[in-house]
């Protein structure tokens, strides 16, 4: 079973993903660093710092490299829910999310950029078009550890075909940022 874990950059996957790393259960892809390491990229966008995957050429790839011998793979990326039937999106309110990215070295446009995207549910409105199965979870106030707890409970769940109650309490629109303005 493929889970993706998705959400604007900073909303805390890297954080989950690398807690993943340590259950025997799932084996960890981190999309975007094979991306860049294998060139799956039709395209390099000088201006805004980032490549244009080739999601074709990543979606073979995820196969191949997708061990079985674990009962769950988990694909950690802004692009995972490109390639994923399950995802889990993650969630942050503008407001600490502009704290979050401001810490690292991006420029005030790719901040307002993924800012915008975030306000405007994108990457949660793909996940609803393309997925069978989304859940939604708000980073914004909790704890990496709280979110790790809550991500394990969903992938259980995933794995005994028993997701219910879970589809209910980490339902998409569960969160709501659209009372966030931009100055
Ligand atoms: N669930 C969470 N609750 C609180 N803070 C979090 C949570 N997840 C991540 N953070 C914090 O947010 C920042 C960005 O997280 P990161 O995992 O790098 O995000 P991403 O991989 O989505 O870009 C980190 O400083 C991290 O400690």
């Amino acid at each position: 079973m493929i889970i993706g874990i998705t959400g604007t950059p900073g909303t805390g996957k890297t954080s989950i993903t690398k807690l993943l790393e340590d259950d025997p259960l799932c084996q960890v892809i981190h999309l975007n660093e094979l991306i860049k390491e294998e060139k799956l990229y039709s395209e390099v966008d000088v201006e805004r710092d980032c490549v244009v995957a080739d999601m074709d050429l990543v979606y073979d790839r995820v196969l191949e490299l997708q061990d079985k011998s674990y009962p769950v793979t988990i694909v950690d990326s802004h692009l995972s829910h490109h390639i994923a039937d399950i995802v889990i999106v993650l969630r942050t309110s503008p407001g600490k999310l502009k704290e979050r990215l401001e810490k690292r070295k991006y420029s005030v446009e790719k901040v307002r950029e993924n800012l915008e995207a975030e306000a405007l549910d994108i990457i949660l409105a793909e996940a609803v078009d393309w997925c069978e199965k989304v859940f939604e979870l708000d980073t914004t106030g909790g704890t990496v550890d709280r979110t790790f707890k809550d991500i394990g409970r969903i992938i259980k769940g995933l794995r005994r075909g028993d997701t219910e109650e879970l589809e209910q309490e980490f339902r998409p629109g569960s969160v709501e940022w659209s009372d966030y303005f931009f100055d």
